[in-house]
């Protein structure tokens, strides 16, 4: 097994790898050019002896699977960042792959990948869970972890695409935590301009700016004897992530315009489509409030990622429109079943609510078909919207300049949200604003 002068030695290699099976399953590790490094002895088990040290991941999977793992890998994601599913050439069984990034600072790492086996017909039993629904494994694992944390009374960050539930999530943190009967607050970070956030945060007090009439306590205060969510909060300027973590860290804020400090008793639930890990590298975030916000990590993943619950939720949708009155949708056409399920869904499960209320109000009869489907439905994926994979992938190379087509994606992609494309994007809402009235200009 050649490791490349740097590495460990073999022995420790062999005795981490032993650890961390024990802990998380059959495990291999491989560069950043997939090339497989090690692998414990569960992996090498499971996988019949097919992969060998030395190997790229292609030489042993199909062509189709290597390629859509090399892609998650590539969007460099901090936490298990996919789950991917393919039949294992030979088996009856489906392999699941959860890589984990072990890049650090500047220097590619490669990645753990754990592996699961997961029957052929993954729909296990399902569960609703505060208004999230889901029969995946991993999700109702995510909610046991929901509750567990709901307990602690810990900082908790979740992470996910739009769409995915994080605000229901935190809903649900509040609704089983010892505060349930105080109150919950939510504010979007990406949707404020500074200064308003800075007083819809903190308050203010009467004087404090032009237009501030009266004292405002702000959602601190507000929130007091329950929980905070922010969300959108990797969008927070620089100089707002400093006040907050000051009064996370005195429990009392001082209002803008105001002296004293007032005490708060607030938990707070943050979320973010965002690596804030990358964000810190990067100098966008602060990490000492990252690690006060991250206590309890939580990560959502996207429908892309569980795709065993886009039918079911998608007939839950419809069975919810068939009891408004009107259309009575009993199935899908097989096609319409088909595009369902391949679609990257970069709103993920609200646009898949939006998608079938589309389709109940156009269409007609029993069937739902093909032909009822959004637009985005029939446009080759080159020029639809691309799974979006946290956003980041949207988002151009700092100081490159914002082409309209990537203005217009971001916009699909946040449902026609300004605030959440600029943010999307890295450009200031402004930017984002005279660039729709540039191309807006000629024509009128
Ligand atoms: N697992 C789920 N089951 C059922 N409905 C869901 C699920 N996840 C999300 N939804 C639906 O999607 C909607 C959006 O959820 P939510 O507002 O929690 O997402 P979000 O991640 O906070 O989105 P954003 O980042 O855009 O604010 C919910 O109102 C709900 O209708």
């Amino acid at each position: 097994m050649n490791l490349g002068g740097e590495g460990p030695p073999a022995e420790a290699l062999r005795q981490s790898l032993r650890a961390l099976e024990s802990l998380a399953g059959p495990t291999l590790l491989i560069d950043a050019q997939t090339r497989v490094l090690a692998l414990g002895a569960q992996a090498s088990a499971l996988l019949k002896g097919r992969l060998k040290p030395g190997q790229r991941l292609a030489e042993a999977f199909e062509a189709g699977l290597a390629e859509k793992l090399r892609t998650a890998l590539r969007a460099h994601e901090e936490l298990p960042l996919a789950s991917l599913e393919a039949a294992s050439p030979g088996a009856p069984s489906a392999l699941r792959l959860r890589a984990t990034d072990l890049t650090e600072g500047n220097r590619s790492g490669g990645w753990a990948i754990h592996l699961a086996v997961v029957p052929e017909d993954s729909g296990g039993p399902e569960e609703l869970f505060h208004g999230l629904w889901t029969q995946e494994p991993h999700m109702r694992r995510l909610f046991r972890t929901i509750e567990r944390a709901a307990r602690s009374g810990a900082s908790v960050l979740v992470r996910g695409e739009s769409g995915t539930g994080k605000e229901l999530t935190a809903h649900a943190l509040h609704t089983l935590s010892s505060r349930a009967k105080g109150p919950f607050r939510a504010i979007n970070c990406a949707a404020l301009s500074p200064s308003l956030l800075e007083s819809e945060l903190f308050g203010h007090v009467r004087g404090a700016f032009t237009g501030a009439v009266r004292d405002s306590p702000g959602h601190f205060r507000l929130a007091g004897g329950g929980t905070l969510f922010l969300d959108e909060v990797a969008e927070m300027p620089l100089e707002l992530q400093a006040k907050l973590l000051r009064v996370l860290e005195t429990h009392s804020v001082i209002p803008v315009g105001g002296r004293e400090s007032i005490s708060v008793d607030v938990r707070i639930v943050a979320a973010t489509h965002r690596a804030l890990r990358r964000e810190v590298e990067q100098g966008r975030f602060r990490a000492d409030l990252m690690y006060r916000l991250r206590v309890v990590p939580l990560f959502l993943p996207s429908l892309r990622e569980r795709p065993g619950d886009i039918l079911p939720l998608a007939g839950r949708f419809l069975k919810d429109l068939n009891a408004r009155g009107g259309r009575q949708v009993l199935r899908f056409a097989a096609p319409a079943r088909r595009l369902l399920q391949e679609y990257p869904w970069p709103g993920n499960v609200r646009e898949l609510r939006n998608v079938m209320e589309y389709a109940h109000v156009m269409g007609e009869g029993p069937v739902l078909s093909e032909a009822e489907l959004p637009p985005e439905f029939h446009e080759p994926l080159s020029v639809g919207l691309k799974p979006s994979n946290a956003g980041d992938t949207h988002r151009p190379a700092i100081g490159a300049p914002v082409s309209l087509d990537d203005i217009r994606r971001a916009l699909a992609q946040t449902q026609g949200n300004r605030a959440k494309a600029a943010a999307l994007l890295g450009i200031s809402r402004i930017t984002l604003w005279r660039r729709l009235r540039q191309d807006a200009g000629p024509r009128g």
